[in-house]
């Protein structure tokens, strides 16, 4: 694609920054990052053979080829990750803490499957021991998968959100999440009021947001879920503390959709519930939007909100081919999300790899280069939650990576040793990695897997 996105222009970093004062460690591999977005920039992927990262206080210093580095910093330790892949953690923007342990409620269409297998295991959060085995599942789930940051729909139980942020403290994960809040349609146990959203989600984000890696995220289900009094206590916190993220679902199945119409017979179209509360900003991710109207995408646009692309559990849940195409044409940003327990797992190379699939069967889909699923899975993500100092390895971003190395005899290990080029690696990488290949993440610096 060659449409521009005035959005989010390329940072312009030096090479280069400050010389190191304290121990430095420099590290050796085949690293790929897209420091810009390749759906503007057709250069937009940096890949170094033999390259090298000096990071310091979890913090890129320098990165390049490795025999630059090296000259430059002869003193800094090294520690040689070579015969795999280095990559940026990735950043997963639509998943769903409560339903780790219901992946794979396969061949139901969306709202009988939350009926049937999302919302009963949701209604289990309420038993906070319960909730916190589930976030030791979940977190562990995505760390192992390489993700280092996620945009998290949290639980309807405001015990089961601090569960999640002590977990995400103690992991150490990026994690940008809040108190899922709805007041009709789902079950009982699941309904709150707009005055008690309001007051635990203040509670929480007094608590946890911009402590240490967290950052709070306003989240109303849905709006077939969510009246106007929820959506206008929802806007209430996001007026009252600057900064929070936003998050929730839009146009995912037509049901869903016909449905919300009846709902919101004022409203000029799905966006439109979210947009009248003034919940439609620059740190508002919508997810799904398989089925949007010219209008919203216009208005997301000019809003700069970001729409999540989630292609295994739009496949997973038959709701439809994801209009890649459209979205960049008016200038929507996209990025990338697993979407457990609808999606098939955490992922985001699986996730890379069916969205190439889903835009290759499409009419009028967009091709998707290995360089444009990175920029998804990574990129893509850091600018949806506006987190500038991740999602590359800019100098000057915080040292979160993923060490992709097969286990020797493994196709995956055949292909990264006889690849003509990192990028064919990188293009195998995303056709059949998966979790089993994922030898070490850091984030932050701080190694949160492998050793
Ligand atoms: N995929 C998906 N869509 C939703 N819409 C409202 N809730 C959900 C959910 O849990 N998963
Ligand atoms: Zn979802």
């Amino acid at each position: 694609m060659t449409t521009p996105n005035p959005h989010f222009p390329p940072q312009q970093q030096p090479a280069t920054l400050a010389q190191p004062t304290s121990a430095a460690t420099l590290y050796r591999a085949t690293y790929l990052h897209t420091p810009r977005n390749p759906f503007t920039h057709p250069d937009a992927l940096d890949a170094q053979s033999d390259g090298g990262l000096l990071v310091q206080d979890g913090v890129i210093l320098a990165a390049g080829p490795f025999a630059d580095i090296r000259v430059a910093h002869p003193d800094a330790p090294v520690t040689d990750l070579r015969g795999g892949l280095l990559l940026p953690g990735f950043i997963d923007t639509h998943v769903h803490y409560p339903q780790v342990r219901v992946i794979g409620g396969l061949g139901l269409p969306l709202l009988d499957w939350l009926d049937q297998c999302a919302l009963p295991e949701e209604a289990r959060m309420a038993d906070l021991a319960y909730a916190r085995g589930v976030a030791r599942d979940f977190i562990g789930g995505l760390i192992g998968a390489g993700t280092t940051t996620a945009l998290v729909f949290g639980s309807h139980f405001a015990g089961a959100v601090d569960a999640f942020f002590e977990e995400a403290t103690r992991t150490g994960l990026r994690a940008v999440t809040g108190l899922v809040v709805s007041d009709r349609l789902l079950r009982d146990e699941l309904h709150t009021t707009p005055q008690r959203a309001y007051d635990e989600g203040r509670a929480l984000i007094e608590r946890w947001h911009g402590a240490g890696r967290t950052l709070y995220a306003v989240t109303p289900r849905f709006s077939l879920s969510a009246s106007e009094g929820i959506l206008d206590a929802c806007a209430a916190l996001m007026r009252d503390f600057p900064g929070l993220r936003f998050t929730s679902h839009i146009n995912e199945n037509t049901r869903e959709i016909q449905t919300v119409r009846d709902l919101f017979p004022g409203a000029r179209d799905y966006l439109d519930t979210y947009e009248r509360a003034g919940l439609v900003g620059r740190h508002s991710v919508l997810a799904h939007n398989v089925h949007p109207t010219d209008r919203e995408l216009s208005v997301m646009a000019a809003h700069r909100c970001t729409a999540a692309h989630c292609p295994c559990s739009n496949s997973a849940l038959g709701s439809g081919f994801f209009p890649l195409r459209r979205h960049l044409d008016a200038g929507v940003h996209v990025s990338l999300g697993s979407d457990v327990g609808g999606g098939t797992g955490f992922s985001l190379l699986k996730e890379g790899l069916q969205a190439h699939f889903m835009q290759n069967l499409m009419p009028g889909g967009v091709p998707l280069s290995p360089a444009h699923l990175l920029y998804l899975a990574t990129l893509a993500g850091a600018e949806a939650l506006d987190l500038p100092h991740t999602g590359s390895f800019e100098p000057g971003r915080a040292f979160d990576a993923v060490h992709l190395r097969p286990a020797p005899g493994t196709p995956l290990d055949a292909v990264f040793r006889h690849a003509a080029s990192p990028e064919r690696a990188l293009a195998a990488a995303f056709a059949t990695g998966t979790p089993a290949d994922v030898a070490r993440v850091w984030i932050g610096g701080d190694t949160v897997l492998g050793d």
